[in-house]
């Protein structure tokens, strides 16, 4: 792949909260066709998860080393791709193939569109190659019907690339066709499980044109390019977004509505599984419907040098899998990210302390809730 007209391609994949972004990049990395591409990923939560889970579930160690680079974003992604630039323009970067940006699952793709596109430095140098859009069957219908921003991201798509089919029914599957075919009548639909969407070429959709999207399209886009580069997105309201993620204003979790909150919790003792299950079970049990997303890398007291990675997407929790080693050894404190829909961080964190230990005054601890979950603060919300 030699970039056209001298000029980058750009590819976005984007898709709601835990759809399958990063399991689809991890796999598009590991075709050759990938080796001088850099991928930029964003994420939300003042720790981040992201970048361990893409490292460390790719042999990509190797393909860094192979030229493919990794970057996280630390400022704004026009900064990012000027830094690109600049890297290559200096000898620091050999010539990059292709750019590929994972976006937030809340993300409005229309700003991170406009930044390509709008951004006549940027445009200069590269050029929007397709949006790719990972759609969960299992979610899918009632995500779009929920949630602005996920519809969003199934109209402006070249490509939808739906995931977990097997773990639907293959009228649900057919139902979510129906729906995206009328949200975006033009857009390629792929399997997740098939080979093809695991390559390259599925980040290969052509220029970017507007104008074959559904009319809201291009109004987004316009209403983006007269926001401007410099608008304030919404406020911290104190929480959650400390230094550099102040930057983050493209995917400020709280352009989302004030309901919606990403917080995360750090915890420097291995965790015992019982507990560990305990919790998670009576979260789920109590408030799985208002848990968008968690991620979680876990220290365990078995086997504290094998990390266990937890994926919950709303309701549903995919397997736990262990990682061979810690990403970065020198850290193996337990994160857990979370992104909830009217559910307080206090609420959450008071449940964990519960489980792990860190009793509190006038707080039930593990051995009360076990006896009697009801307990729980917060729980007659
Ligand atoms: N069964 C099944 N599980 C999948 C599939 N794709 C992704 N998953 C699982 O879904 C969970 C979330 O996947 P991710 O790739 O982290 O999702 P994401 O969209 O990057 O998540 P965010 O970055 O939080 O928005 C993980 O546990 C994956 O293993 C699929 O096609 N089938």
């Amino acid at each position: 792949m030699s970039p056209v007209n001298g000029r980058i391609p750009v590819s976005i994949i984007t898709g709601f909260l835990g759809a399958g972004k990063s399991t689809l990049l991890n796999r598009i990395l590991k075709d050759p066709a990938m080796r001088d591409a850099a991928v930029i990923i964003n994420e939300f939560g003042e720790v981040g998860i992201d970048h361990m889970l893409v490292e460390a579930s790719n042999d990509s160690i190797v393909e860094l080393a192979d030229g493919c680079l990794c970057c996280t974003v630390r400022g704004e992604l026009v900064d990012t791709l000027a830094e690109l630039i600049d890297g290559m323009q200096t000898g620091k970067l050999k010539a990059l193939s292709r750019v590929v940006i994972e976006t937030t699952g809340l993300a409005d793709p229309a700003p991170v569109m406009q930044s390509v596109m709008g951004h006549p430095a940027i445009a200069q140098h590269f050029d929007l190659d397709g949006i790719v859009t990972v759609v969960d069957v299992v979610h899918g219908l009632s995500t779009i019907a929920t949630y602005p921003e996920a519809l969003k991201q199934v109209a402006v798509a070249d490509r939808l690339v739906l995931t977990k089919a097997t773990l639907a029914g293959a009228a649900q599957r057919a139902e979510l066709i129906e729906r995206l075919r009328s949200l975006n009548p033009r857009a390629d639909i792929t399997d997740g499980d098939t080979e093809e969407a695991g390559t390259a070429a599925i980040l290969a959709n052509g220029l970017y044109d507007p104008a074959s999207k559904i009319p809201d399209v291009g109004r987004w886009l316009k209403d983006e390019a007269h926001a401007g580069h410099g608008h304030d997105h919404g406020h911290d309201h104190g929480h959650g977004h400390h230094g550099h993620h102040h930057h983050h204003h493209h995917h400020d979790v709280n352009r989302h509505g004030d309901q919606i909150r990403s917080y995360s919790i750090m915890h420097d003792q291995p965790i015992d599984p019982m507990a560990l299950e305990m919790f998670l079970d009576i979260l789920r049990s109590t408030h799985g419907d208002k848990l968008l997303r968690m991620k979680a890398v876990v220290a365990l007291t078995d086997r504290p040098e094998r990390p266990l990675v937890l994926h919950g997407v709303q309701t549903v929790f995919h397997p736990p899998v262990r990682l061979p080693a810690w990403p970065d050894p020198s850290d193996r404190r337990t994160r857990l990210v979370l992104i909830t829909r009217d559910l307080p961080e206090s609420y959450v964190r008071e449940l964990f302390d519960a489980f792990t230990g860190r009793v509190q005054v006038d707080r039930p601890d593990r051995a009360a809730l076990e006896d009697n979950p009801l307990a729980i603060p917060g729980l007659k919300m």
